[in-house]
């Protein structure tokens, strides 16, 4: 399996350097050069599989010959191990034909363990028998940051900065990725918002100098081994409630449009998905581009689901090298023309991109109240993120189809709002009870692209 450039322009690599490289070199993302499909009877088989095994069937075919099947089996096992579910990402029912996939049964309480433990084990099985070193410098709004911390703490062969926007994310949150004592993991609260930190990351990237000098690896959902982890849970939740025999819809929180990328490849793949909704707090930029084609940032605004407080989001540029017909060209033009105040959708990528994703947004008050009508409902105490989801998903679903929700976090990452939204304290749960006594280590930084790359290399083991 070959990787090429949603740009065009980029070295075609192997999964292998494709996970350790991170950006493509002319600034694109990297995607698989055919998407593998699955046969109605293979999907069928996954049908009371593990887990484990089911990530195993679906991923294998992208890997090429990087590990042997009984490596990959290995890792994969390792991955999920340390998660707090036997079933791993469990399905509740909400009410009659809506169901919530819950993400947050791993070791930070989001979705994004799922595919940041299984890149951890993928790492350090690469590094270990190439003997390289790497550097990850990732951006967060709080959760990709916690799991990449998490997953990479004391590891020989990486060092991790994470940018996190200064005051804007929570404390769980915040203190997750401060509290580690581990050396070789660095948390760093930048003067901005996530599209700053998000674009000084990119622009590390851009600047070979410096990345070819440190080693620079991504953990962000640019790495496109992040998408394919993520497919997994599509599958395993869709043929629980009878795929391939029937279809399924999905409403995804959406904010970087890497989990709702996933997706979208699952679709690719064979999975008989009806709707695939993408669900925006009140930074709405992606549901207004898939309703009215213009894509134009017009500032980050603080929400109770901060982790969606995106502008820029970064995987819909894949979206848009496939609804463009795989025209690496036309996608360089668009990003150039964002880098400028924004840019247009032409008519046949809109109708491309309105095939594809539905989309819906949530304000402050409908989330809040979300909560509370879940709770009331159901008992099932969302965070805020999700109930953006369940909310778009109850505006847009058919009622003759059953409606897959993703509940991307825990409550306990989101005490605050939870507790103001429903009146209910969610604990945290006792592996870290302790986590407001730990003591915290973060360095403030400038948004300033030398000034971090100077900390980089200052803090990176001579
Ligand atoms: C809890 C939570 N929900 C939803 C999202 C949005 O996911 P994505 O960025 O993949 O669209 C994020 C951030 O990634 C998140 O942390
Ligand atoms: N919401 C994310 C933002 C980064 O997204 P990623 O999927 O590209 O890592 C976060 O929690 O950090």
């Amino acid at each position: 399996m070959k990787y090429i450039s949603t740009r065009g322009q980029a070295p075609v690599l192997s999964f292998e350097d494709t996970m350790l490289s991170g950006l493509a070199r002319d600034g694109g993302l990297y995607l698989p050069e055919t998407i593998p499909m699955l046969s109605h009877n293979e999907i069928a088989a996954l049908n009371g599989v593990s887990y484990e095994e089911a990530a195993f069937r679906i991923m294998r075919p992208y890997l090429g010959d990087t590990f042997t099947d009984n490596e990959f089996h290995e890792i994969i096992a390792r991955a999920y191990n340390g998660f707090g579910h036997a079933a791993r990402a469990p399905l509740k029912q909400l009410d009659s034909g809506h169901f919530l996939l819950e993400l947050f049964h791993g070791p930070t309480l989001a979705f994004k363990d799922f595919a940041m433990q299984l890149i951890g084990q993928l790492f350090e099985a690469s590094l270990k028998r190439s003997g390289k070193r790497v550097c990850i410098v990732g951006a967060t709004s709080g959760d990709t940051g916690s799991a990449a911390i998490e997953a990479f703490r004391g590891l020989e062969a990486v060092d991790v900065f994470i940018l996190y926007p200064h005051g804007r994310v929570s404390e769980v949150q915040r203190r997750q990725m401060t509290t580690p004592s581990e050396s070789n993991v660095h948390a760093l609260a930048i003067d901005g918002h996530f599209d700053d930190a998000q674009a000084r990351v990119k622009d590390m990237f851009n600047d070979f100098d410096f990345r070819d000098a440190v080693g620079l690896a991504g953990v962000n959902s640019i790495n496109w081994a992040r998408v394919l982890a993520q497919v997994v849970y599509y599958f395993t939740s869709a043929v629980s409630l009878g795929a391939p025999h029937r279809k399924v819809s999905f409403t995804v929180p959406t904010g970087n449009f890497g989990d709702i990328f996933a997706g979208y490849i699952a679709k690719r793949m064979g999975l008989p998905i009806d709707q695939l909704v993408v669900a925006t707090n009140q930074n709405d930029i992606l549901h207004r581009c898939l309703t009215t084609s213009e894509y134009k940032p017009d500032g980050v605004v603080p929400s109770i689901s901060p982790s969606m407080d995106i502008q820029v989001s970064s995987n819909f540029e894949r979206a848009l090298y496939y609804a463009y017909g795989e025209d690496g060209a036309a996608v360089a033009q668009l990003m150039d023309e964002l880098k400028a105040g924004g840019f247009s959708v032409s008519q046949g990528a809109l109708q491309a991109l309105q095939e594809s994703f539905a989309s819906g947004r949530c304000s402050e008050e409908d989330t809040s109240a979300t909560i509370a009508a879940t709770v009331a409902q159901s008992s099932e105490l969302l965070c805020p993120h999700s109930a953006v989801g369940v909310k778009v998903a109850n505006d847009l679903r058919d009622p003759a189809t059953p409606m897959i929700t993703l509940a991307t976090a825990h409550p306990a990452k989101f005490p605050a709002a939870v507790e103001k939204a429903a009146g209910v304290h969610p604990p945290l749960p006792r592996a870290m009870s302790d986590l407001y006594e730990r003591s915290e280590r973060v360095t403030r930084v400038a948004n300033d692209l030398d000034a971090i790359e100077s900390l980089i290399k200052e803090r990176l083991p001579h």
